[in-house]
């Protein structure tokens, strides 16, 4: 947790004031026994009702002050608290957006998502809790001890072995406990995983009747966390009564051996009443420890995950330079480019060379797992080439700032998502600045105009997720997004599945026409998609089998020509 402390900077006087009000009225807390002495050996003792009135009222005016005080230090405790939980969410959700798709893969999305919003709120309320008890609950507890300790030597001592002894089992029990937070936070995590993939594949799960597997599974994983729970919170279970045993052995010795010392007459009825008040307090203040160790055990175990995060560096460095596609240089290069996932057994792309030019267009075609998304994913540097340079505008993109590069390239994936909104939010997403028109131009050419004048025009809503669309209508409204922000180069990745063959058909011409100068890349299986492009590019099991126009293919290129007779009639190849 301590590694976090940086999200305190600019609230250094909350931090230091918070804890001050919180000892001052544990200060007034600790004068009211001594108080209440004084009322029942002089007040009481002489029958003094003017000296009873006068101690009663000062007790009224503490207890004010001391509610005044602490309302004070919860304001500054919770003001801190709530900065810091905002700054460190800030941080946290920036820093995983840095990484690379291939670090957020290697973490895992779920956790990801548990570390942002459950970890960060748990350290948040622990950190609450400390700035309220760190200074406060061992003053009281000592303070009690010091103020016995004045009274009387051996009552004292009884009651600073009760108090150590507490403060033994707690600091043993976090010891124990911390680690089982750990492995409760990663259970949170699978059962997050388990809800997000039933609720995105819930049509799927439906249509293939895995409703009761499915409910099996969650139930599994659920049942894990709660058992973990259920065994931590048998242990801190015997923290309380371990604590109570402990202060309140303290309180029998010190009514054992007070007793004796009010009959010698070396301690005064009042001072008695004052010791088992102080007891009291002391017994209340070692719970609230108790409490604040159980919430500081699982805010350490939520900071060391969030550390864990913050620890992982994008393992892509941003280059120096601005992606710009200089003339005469391709607008996209492939060089030798193979490439290999963290976690794939091979090459998902092996030796892939080519060039595309400035308003030139690409096919790309090869069957399911043949690397079309992967070779859209090292243009867009999701991810870095294992071997061989990709190339921008001439330059390697690991040289060019992914901002700008992401400017020039533009990609649509094969699973268009909107965000919950309006359509003019969505397609604003790639170009902040565009004003009306551009908008309208931009849906014009993805086919989507008719899409907007269907659901109420620009300022329609957009549902999560844009459940409230057709896949069709999605991809048309993501292809316009793209659009909307002009790129150089434009890869449909699969992006016009839905669409039936005239509206594709449609779209490709639109492009062609509206488009004139940028590159265009088509990544399909459908021959239809990619064959009058400029050149088509054939991967077979991740390997480039062919790169030429659709004739030199038909001619060269076997797989081509196989995928071809499976898709067309004689007539429509040879045409
Ligand atoms: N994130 C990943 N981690 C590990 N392997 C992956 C990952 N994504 C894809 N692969 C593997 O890389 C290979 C190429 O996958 P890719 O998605 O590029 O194929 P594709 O041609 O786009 O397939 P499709 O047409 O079915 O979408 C496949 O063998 C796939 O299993």
């Amino acid at each position: 947790m301590f590694k976090l402390r940086r999200y305190l900077a600019g609230h250094y006087a909350e931090c230091v004031l918070a804890p001050l009000f919180k000892m001052l009225e544990a200060l007034l807390q600790l004068l009211v026994p001594l108080v209440m002495a004084q009322v029942i050996d002089v007040g009481i003792a002489t029958r003094d009702a003017g000296y009873v009135l006068w101690h009663g009222t000062l007790l009224v005016v503490m207890g004010v002050f001391a509610w005044a005080v602490a309302v004070t230090a919860q304001y500054f405790c919770s003001k801190l608290a709530s900065a810091f939980g905002t700054a460190l969410r800030d941080d946290l959700f920036r820093h995983v957006l840095s990484l690379s798709r291939e670090d957020v893969e290697r973490l895992g999305r779920a956790t990801l998502v548990t570390r942002i919003t459950n970890d960060s709120q748990q350290v948040q309320d622990g950190l609450n809790m400390f700035f309220r008890l760190i200074l406060r609950s061992p003053f009281v507890t000592f303070g009690t001890v010091v103020a016995a300790f004045l009274v009387d030597g051996i009552e004292g001592a009884a009651l600073l072995v009760a108090v150590l002894v507490s403060g033994a089992i707690v600091m043993g029990f976090m010891r124990v406990t911390t680690k089982r937070y750990r492995e409760i936070q990663r259970g949170l995590d699978d059962v997050l995983l388990a809800t997000t993939e039933n609720l995105e594949g819930v049509r799927v799960l439906r249509a293939f009747r895995r409703e009761d597997a499915e409910r099996a599974a969650f139930s599994r994983t659920a049942e894990t966390v709660r058992s973990r729970q259920v065994a931590t919170g048998d242990i801190s279970a015997l923290v309380n009564p371990l604590t109570y045993v402990a202060i309140n052995c303290g309180l029998i010795a010190l009514l054992w051996f007070g007793g004796f010392q009010v009959n010698v007459g070396n301690l005064t009825q009042g001072q008695l009443v004052a010791l088992v008040s102080y007891v009291s307090q002391a017994l209340v203040e070692l719970l609230k420890l108790t409490n604040l160790i159980v919430l500081l055990s699982k805010a350490s175990a939520c900071a060391r995950r969030i550390n864990e995060v913050f620890e992982t560096r994008p393992s892509m460095a941003d280059g120096p330079r601005e992606a710009i596609l200089a003339p005469g240089a391709p607008a996209l290069a492939f060089d030798d480019v193979s490439f290999t996932y963290a976690d794939g057994a091979g090459h998902a792309l092996s030796h892939v060379s080519f060039e595309l030019a400035p308003g030139r267009t690409l096919g790309v075609i090869g069957g399911t797992g043949s690397g079309k998304s992967t070779l859209a994913s090292l243009a867009m540097r999701f991810y870095d080439a294992t071997e061989g340079a990709v190339r921008v505008g001439g330059t390697d993109v690991r040289e060019l700032t992914r901002a700008s590069l992401r400017h020039v390239v533009s990609l649509v994936e094969q699973g268009a998502t909107l965000f919950s909104g309006t359509i003019a939010s969505n397609l604003r997403w790639g170009g902040p600045n565009a004003g009306e028109k551009d908008l309208e131009a931009a849906l014009a050419t993805a086919q989507a105009a008719g899409v907007v004048d269907g659901k109420g025009g620009l300022t329609a809503e957009v549902e999560q997720f844009g459940r409230n669309f057709s896949g069709g209508q999605r991809q048309r409204l993501a292809i316009a997004r793209t659009l909307a922000r002009r790129p150089g180069v434009l890869i449909l990745d699969d992006s016009s599945s839905a669409l039936d063959f005239a509206t594709d058909a449609a779209l490709r011409r639109a492009i062609a026409r509206d488009c004139a100068g940028t590159a265009v890349i088509t990544i399909s299986q459908r021959v239809t998609a990619v064959r009058h492009a400029d050149q088509i590019l054939v991967l077979d099991g991740g390997r480039q089998v062919g790169l030429g126009t659709h004739e030199e293919l038909l001619a060269g290129c076997p797989v081509y020509r196989e995928i071809c007779e499976s898709q067309l009639t004689a007539e429509e190849v040879a045409r």
